[in-house]
Order: structure tokens, then C-alpha cells, then sequence
């Protein structure tokens, strides 16, 4: 069976977060390890509080994983702080993971930042040149480049600045933009779209952190990038569609099994 991790915060609330990539990751047919860098008080209408996990929790987190099971691919998370950010590179950069997909988590939903202002830059300088793909929303590209996007020209411009700050490759996503959440990809030679038709629900609580893992799920199973994102949209499609009421707030997607039985005989 293929491994993935996921470096992230816990959701209280289990809509986002690491509870969101864990069900992801199962969903694929891959075996899911997380590293909690910190605990969210959470439910579907706000963040009330945060509490960081020590850094030295975190670097021994990993490096309890990566020294006796074998990790197919990495998903990056919420991590809250500039020491965190610092921290989780060192480590990857100590174990060397072939496949990393970083969300830069910033904001939820319910609007509560998830990342100090502080370490935006350590995540561009130390976290992003170590990205197999990157894979921001739209606020987070604003933050990220200082620019403002709002045509399709300025997503063009926003993945070919995020690729310069040294991501192998971007996939800036459409949910927040006007009409259809469409997402674009960029690798430093070829741009596509992957499209996508607007649902109209509130229960969206988690999207962007099951899209990263559902693409980290799909490059943990093999399959090239391209593909991975197709199939990962797919999902995340049906997820949204298949969201449901829970709480007062912005419910949860539905994680569902992507594959059939013989399918997943396979992968076992
Ligand atoms: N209402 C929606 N209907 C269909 N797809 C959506 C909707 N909202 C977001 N998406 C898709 O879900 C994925 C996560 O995007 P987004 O919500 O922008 O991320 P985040 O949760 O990081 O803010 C993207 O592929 C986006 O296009
Ligand atoms: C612990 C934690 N991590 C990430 C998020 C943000 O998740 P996302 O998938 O972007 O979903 P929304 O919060 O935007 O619904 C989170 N809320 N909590």
C-alpha cells in the first residue's frame, strides 16, 4: 500500500485540516500519517482559538516517521507560525520526500488567519522552493505576489510569479473567483486549465485542504501530475456536490471511495 503524510493542523470540527486529508487519503487507498503542528478549536461557523505544537514535537513527529516508514508523497498544511515554517523545512530538507504539495493555508473560511503575517516570507523563501506543486487560492496568490487577480490575465501573471519564487509548479484555484471555479496550472512551459462548474452550497468547510490531498493521494498512487489534478478535481467536484448540513455553519464535503472494489484490491 503507498504512505502519505500530511503536515497540517488538527480540525476540531473535522471538515478541514488534518481530519480532512486523513479521510482523503483512505478515500484514495492510501495509508494516511499526519504531524499536528497545531490544534484548532474549530466548527463550521468559526476558529475560537489555536494552540502551536512545540517545534520540537514537530521535528521529532517527522523524523519518527521518515526514519522507519517508507513516504510516498507530503502534503503541507496549515502551520501557523514563522518557527513552524522554519522547522518543517529543516526536516524536509534533512529527508529529502520526492513528492511535496504545499497548501499555504492563511485564511479559513469562517476568517480566521491561520498563518502570522510574519511568516509569509519564511514560506516563499524556505517552504516553497522544496514544492512539487503549490497550490493556492486566490487571496493566498494575492498575498503571496502583491497582485491583484481578478481576470483570467492576472491568474497567468500570478502563476508565473509564484513559479519564480522556485515551486516546480502552481495550480491557482477558482473558488473564490467570480463565476465557475475554474483552476489553473503552470509549470514553467505549459498552462492548462482545469475546469470546473459552480455549486451553489454553503457547505463547502475543507475544500482546498481535500483537493491537496486528494492530488498528493493520486501522485502517492503513481500517477503523473497532470492526471493527478484531473482526478483530484473530479473529486473534490463530487465531494462539494455530495456536501451536507452539519452544524450551523459551512458543512462539510463528503469523502467518498474514488475507486471500485477490484480497484482497490489493487492498491493493497
Ligand atoms: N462552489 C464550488 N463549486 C465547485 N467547485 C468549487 C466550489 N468552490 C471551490 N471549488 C473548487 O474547490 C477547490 C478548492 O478551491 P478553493 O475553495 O478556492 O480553495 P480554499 O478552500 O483553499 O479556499 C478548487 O478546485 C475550486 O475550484
Ligand atoms: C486546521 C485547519 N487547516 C486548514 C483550514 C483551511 O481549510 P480549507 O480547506 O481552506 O477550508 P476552509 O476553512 O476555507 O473551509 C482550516 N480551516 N483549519
Amino acid at each position: 500500500m503507498k504512505t502519505a503524510l500530511t503536515i497540517a493542523g488538527s480540525d476540531s470540527g473535522g471538515g478541514a485540516g488534518i481530519q480532512a486529508d486523513l479521510k482523503t487519503f483512505s478515500a484514495h487507498g492510501v495509508f494516511g500519517m499526519s504531524v499536528i503542528t497545531a490544534v484548532t478549536a474549530q466548527n463550521t461557523m468559526e476558529v475560537r482559538s489555536v494552540q502551536a505544537i512545540d517545534t520540537g514535537i514537530i521535528t521529532d513527529q517527522i523524523a519518527a516517521i521518515f526514519e522507519d516508514i517508507h513516504v510516498d508523497a507530503v502534503k503541507i498544511g496549515m502551520l501557523g507560525s514563522k518557527e513552524i515554517v522554519e522547522t518543517v523545512a529543516a526536516s524536509l530538507n534533512t529527508f529529502l520526500p520526492a513528492i511535496v504539495i504545499l497548501d499555504p493555508v492563511m485564511i479559513s473560511k469562517s476568517g480566521h488567519h491561520l498563518l502570522d503575517e510574519k511568516a509569509v516570507s519564511a514560506l516563499k523563501t524556505e517552504l516553497l522552493p522544496l514544492a512539487t506543486l503549490v497550490t493556492p487560492n486566490v487571496p493566498e496568490a494575492e498575498v503571496l505576489t502583491g497582485l491583484s487577480i481578478r481576470t483570467k490575465q492576472d491568474f497567468y501573471e500570478a502563476c508565473i510569479s509564484i513559479k519564480e519564487l522556485g515551486a516546480k509548479a502552481v495550480l491557482l484555484k477558482g473558488g473564490h473567483s467570480a463565476g465557475n471555479p475554474n483552476d489553473l496550472f503552470y509549470d514553467g512551459t505549459d498552462f492548462f486549465w482545469i475546469k470546473g462548474e459552480r455549486i451553489h452550497t454553503k457547505n463547502t468547510h475543507g475544500t482546498g485542504c481535500t483537493l491537496s490531498s486528494a492530488i498528493t493521494s493520486n501522485l502517492a498512487n503513481g500517477l503523473p501530475l497532470r492526471q493527478s489534478i484531473e482526478q483530484a478535481k473530479t473529486y473534490i467536484s463530487e465531494a462539494i456536490r455530495n456536501s451536507f448540513s452539519l452544524g450551523k455553519g459551512h458543512g462539510p464535503v463528503h469523502h467518498f471511495y474514488s475507486f471500485s472494489k477490484e480497484e482497490r484490491s489493487d492498491l493493497i
